[in-house]
């Protein structure tokens, strides 16, 4: 068995090995290992990096489809190659304290992402335009909360555009790896669930499905 499985790769050494790339940096939210989200979590409030005066945004409802990001547009803590980034219903964000620190960072991208000017931390990520496929969802980090019980990163987006960012191609080996370790799926796009709603989405926008 032992001579068997070692020739093919398989068995004994596969799903309860012990962690190999451990040492691959990803997110400071799942490099330990990633809590549970839990099922009756309601929301809490972000703050910005400001010692003083920090932005506010109160989230009054779990989020969904919480992913690392590795794309250049989504905020990340200091030293990650990652973002951690959920959506929630716009009706369940409002800032509450320090509003007027807030700038859109670009206004031309489909995410409008609203950024402590002080800090540099986005707070949320807005989709104005009425007709795309997300619209009604903001993009929020949670680990600007300190409450636990926010829904669980499920997978990892954009990877290959961690190489926009300056990452060598030849550590997206190992980065692939850790994230699998980690149960992160890794994506050069979105999830198979949310790419299958943006191409729903077009084709009932243009009539090929109904
Ligand atoms: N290679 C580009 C990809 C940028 C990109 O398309 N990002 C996605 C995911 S952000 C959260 O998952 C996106 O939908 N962007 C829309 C927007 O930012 O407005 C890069 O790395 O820059
Ligand atoms: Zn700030
Ligand atoms: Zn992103």
């Amino acid at each position: 068995m032992g001579f068997l499985s070692n020739l093919f790769g398989g068995g004994d050494s596969s799903a309860s090995a012990a962690p190999q790339y451990t040492h691959i940096k990803i997110h400071p939210s799942v490099d330990n290992g990633i809590p549970a989200g839990s099922a009756n979590f309601a929301g809490g409030t972000l703050k910005c990096k400001c010692s003083s005066n920090p932005v506010v945004v109160e989230v009054s409802a779990q989020t969904a489809h919480n992913h690392v990001c590795g794309c250049t547009k989504c905020w990340k803590p200091a030293g990650a190659v990652f973002s951690q980034i959920a959506v929630v219903g716009r009706d369940n964000v409002t800032v509450t304290e320090n509003a007027d620190k807030l700038a859109i960072v670009d206004e031309a991208a489909a995410i409008q992402r609203h950024a402590c000017k002080d800090c540099g931390v986005h707070m949320y990520g807005r989709i104005e335009n009425t007709g795309h496929p997300f619209h009604g969802l903001d993009f929020v980090h949670t680990e600007l909360s300190s409450a636990s019980g926010w829904s669980a990163p499920e997978f990892a987006a954009f990877v290959s555009s961690i190489i926009e960012s300056g990452v060598a191609p030849e550590r997206m080996g190992d980065i692939r790896a850790r994230l699998k370790e980690l149960g992160l799926e890794p994506y050069d796009c979105l999830s198979p669930p949310l790419m299958d709603a943006i191409a729903t989405h077009v084709a009932k926008t243009s009539g090929a499905l109904k």
